[in-house]
């Protein structure tokens, strides 16, 4: 019995058109056949197992048939495989039962580059005559159980028969999940890369956060515990676990959020230096601007640990200690410490643009989450990231300018080779800032809009043809 895919009656249980419709089939009863079986199943459909001992399998899902590969391959039109690609030599011989139905490849490998082509297309290879279609294997047997949670509600397929697919599709779409078309199957090479991926954008970020980490926090150490050491002989070692961090974590901050924000002024420049915007970016430049969400993100966290560091900075022993300590050195020399309205002024200054500037920073972080900038339109979701991004760089930027005013003023006040980590960190958010507010010159904000809309093009049968569009 082979019928052609399209001729396929595969809807569920409950339709009540056909009142025993078609079951599908899944070779292997292991933990991804059990689990898509079950799911199946409760999704209205009927399903039958095709298993190497069909009578000792184990207990599979209520209401399921096990039997032979031939037998269940024979009662079905659509064949989910779910063995492990070492095994896939017994449907050579089932290749007769097989013809003309669709054949479903959810596999996936331990490893990259484990095999010369990728297991859908061997798959293909054994099995001419069926319609093979990738699908399935970026999801786990846990989440077909659980059903679709929010971040794994993709179905990835691809296969080189649009009918097949579009069955395929069908079930995937009646189990809750959203099918992604990746085209032919030779794209199945590049799904079943997806699950050995580890963060993959998330990579270049992590490095220049744990390498900026790491250089602040060695440079601070030097400059702070161990200057003091050698200089004064003072052992002021505990400052590793808190005053140490809490410098370390908003220079990270600062410098990541404005590098998430330089590739984007470095791209407006070099197109103005271009004259076009229909040139490719260098490649690192893109590479760049692909990460900006997870550089930003980073930030984020770090800017979470600065606030979470500062907020317990009364607890501490050695605060309490020196404040302890300092009014009674006051008292016993009978003076009053003064009220400077200047060191208040900074103090409140920079504070509030602290607050100002992490009030922002976690609204950029919330609309960059997926659920909320798909509910903002293209405008709203670039002003958020844009000009509120530009504003907590802002903020940021001056909060740290205004912590250390009063050494900014008195240079003599560090020696040279030993700069504050907050003056090495300002260097970055400023040149973004000016090259900002550069692009913000009337003269040049109109070259851009130029460029930007296309309308450097000076070819005139072009220039028309835009009048005709617009
Ligand atoms: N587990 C998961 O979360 C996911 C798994 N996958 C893919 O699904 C496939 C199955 O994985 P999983 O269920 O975890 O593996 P299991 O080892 O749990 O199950 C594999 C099944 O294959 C059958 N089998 C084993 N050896 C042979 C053989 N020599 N010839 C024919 N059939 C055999 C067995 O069924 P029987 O004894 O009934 O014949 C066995 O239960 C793999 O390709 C995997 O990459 C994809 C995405 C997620
Ligand atoms: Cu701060």
């Amino acid at each position: 019995m082979s019928k052609n895919p399209e001729s396929v009656s595969l809807c569920p249980l409950n339709s009540a058109a056909d009142p025993e419709p078609e079951p599908l089939c899944i070779f292997g009863t292991g933990d991804m056949g059990r689990s898509l079986g079950q799911r199946l199943l409760q999704s209205g459909y009927r399903v039958v197992f095709g298993s190497r001992t069909p009578h000792s399998c184990g207990p599979l899902p209520p209401g399921t048939q096990v039997m032979s590969h031939s037998a269940a391959a024979q009662s079905a039109t659509l064949v989910f495989n779910c063995v492990h690609r070492e095994h896939y030599g017994f449907l050579e011989t089932l290749a007769p039962q097989l013809k003309g139905k669709v054949l479903v490849d959810v596999s996936n490998n331990p490893k990259r580059n484990l095999y010369p082509e990728a297991n859908a297309e061997h798959l293909q290879r054994l099995v001419p005559g069926a319609h093979v279609v990738k699908a399935f294997n970026t999801l786990s047997a846990w989440t077909l159980q659980n059903g679709p949670a929010d971040a794994n509600r993709q179905v990835y397929l691809c296969g080189n028969s649009a009918e097949a697919k579009q069955a395929v599709a069908e079930i995937a779409t009646k189990l809750g999940f959203t099918v992604l078309d990746r085209g032919s199957l030779s794209a199945a090479g590049e799904l079943e890369d997806f699950p050995l991926q580890l963060f993959p954008e998330w990579r270049l970020p992590l490095r220049v956060a744990v390498g900026l980490t790491a250089f602040f926090y060695l440079y601070l150490l030097t400059r702070i515990v161990i200057y003091a050491y050698v200089q004064k002989g003072d052992d002021i070692s505990f400052r590793l676990m808190v005053s140490l961090a809490n410098k370390v974590f908003p220079i990270v901050s600062l410098i990541m959020l404005a590098l998430c924000y330089l590739p984007g002024v470095i791209a407006a420049f070099l197109q103005l230096y271009r004259g076009t915007k229909y040139r490719r970016f260098p490649d690192w430049l893109d590479r760049w601007m692909l990460c900006r969400k997870q550089l930003g993100l980073l930030a984020l966290a770090f800017a979470f640990l600065h606030v979470f560091y500062t907020l317990i900075i009364p607890q501490r022993y050695y605060v309490r200690n020196k404040l302890t300590a300092n009014a009674i050195s006051l008292i016993r020399e009978n003076k009053t410490s003064p009220f400077e309205s200047t060191m208040a002024w900074r103090n409140d200054s920079y504070l509030a643009l602290g607050i100002l500037g992490f009030g922002l920073f976690v609204l950029l972080g919330i609309t960059s989450l997926p659920s909320v900038s798909n509910a903002l339109s293209w405008r709203e979701f670039n002003f958020v990231q844009s000009k509120l991004g530009y504003l907590t760089l802002f903020f940021c930027t001056f909060h740290t300018y205004l912590y250390g005013w009063n050494k900014f003023l008195r240079p003599s006040s560090y020696p040279w080779y030993t700069l504050p980590g907050y003056m090495l960190c300002l260097i970055v958010p400023t040149v973004v800032l000016v090259l900002k507010l550069l692009l913000l010159v009337p003269c040049v904000d109109r070259s851009l809009t130029r460029i930007r809309r296309g309308w450097d093009r000076t070819d005139k049968a072009e220039d028309s043809e835009k009048s005709l569009l617009t």
